[in-house]
């Protein structure tokens, strides 16, 4: 694979099989092809590539761009945030209710500052349609009588009567985060990726250096996280870290664009080869 016609081989002779379910950690300098392994793997990349790969048998060509997507799930390098609700950032599509955004929020230990008041300076111009919504609702049930609640209940205009713990939910869910993105650090941000990556039950998850700007206990919370929420699902963890990666089945040593070695930590260690070398230099030529 190449970025151009007129460049050097960005990725050459890659033979690899990946079994399902499989942890699998990538290392490699800067420059090495971690990043360009996953962008074939999502298609990101047409021209100037040769060779195939394989899905269960099947040739990625050939999934529509519709199958294949949903089947993988990318926490990329550098996570940014849309304009608009945390809601927005979780679910641009509306596809899942406030408790699997919740539940998601919890497990990245997001959900804290989410609440936190000081996520955004909110005025009544950037509350979302729906709390604007809630909030004229709440107004016309308080000024009506009983005939008219009647009337508004059947046109299920009712405001929703939400439980103590809901209400702190939606208010998080629907705060801004437009004109706030130092309110959320690059960690932060990431870690934004992996709450929509958890809600969405992937075959194939890709972690391109999806913690490299986490500190060290972030970083472990988030591989035992992963570990329990895609204990099915095929993970390629690109890291920069060695720790990140020493649990995982198997590890792929790239460099120049080839795969160097592969295979357990062990048997890479017993090896004494270039992933015992980083292992003891931790020098990824940065
Ligand atoms: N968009 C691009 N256009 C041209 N060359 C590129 C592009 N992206 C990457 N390359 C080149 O392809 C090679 C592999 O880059 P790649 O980003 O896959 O490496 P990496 O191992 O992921 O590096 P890093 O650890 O810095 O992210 C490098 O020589 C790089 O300069």
């Amino acid at each position: 694979m190449k970025y151009g016609a007129d460049l050097g081989y960005a990725l050459k002779n890659i033979n690899l099989t990946i079994n399902p379910g499989e942890k699998i950690g990538i290392v490699g300098r800067t420059g090495a092809g971690k990043s360009s392994l996953a962008k074939v793997l999502f298609r990101l990349i047409h021209e100037n590539t040769s060779g195939s790969i394989l899905i269960d048998g099947q040739d990625i060509t050939e999934f529509g761009v519709g199958d294949y997507r949903p089947r993988l799930g990318m926490i990329p390098q550098e996570s940014s945030l849309l304009d608009g609700s945390v809601r927005r950032n979780l679910d641009p599509l509306q596809q899942f209710s406030a408790e699997d955004m919740w539940a998601s929020l919890i497990k990245c230990n997001m959900a804290k500052l989410v609440s936190s008041k000081d996520v955004s300076g909110e005025s009544r111009e950037k509350k979302s349609a729906y709390k604007v919504d809630q909030e004229h609702l709440q107004e016309e049930w308080q000024k009506a009588g009983w005939l008219r609640r009647m009337l508004l209940l059947i046109l299920q205009k009712a405001p929703e009567t939400l439980d103590p713990v809901e209400k702190p939910r939606l208010h998080g869910l629907d705060k801004s985060v437009q004109g706030c993105f130092g309110c959320f650090s690059s960690g932060q941000q990431q870690l934004f990726g992996l709450c929509r990556v958890i809600m969405r039950k992937r075959k194939i998850i890709v972690l391109d250096e999806a913690t490299a700007n986490v500190d060290l206990e972030t970083d472990k919370m988030v591989q035992e996280l992963i570990r329990k929420e895609f204990g099915d699902s095929t993970v390629l963890t690109i890291a920069h870290r060695l720790d990140t990666i020493m649990n995982s089945d198997r590890i792929i040593i790239m460099d120049r664009g080839t795969i160097a070695e592969i295979g357990t930590p062990q048997e890479l260690l017993a090896k004494d080869g270039m992933f015992a070398q980083l292992v003891k230099t931790s020098d990824f030529g940065q």
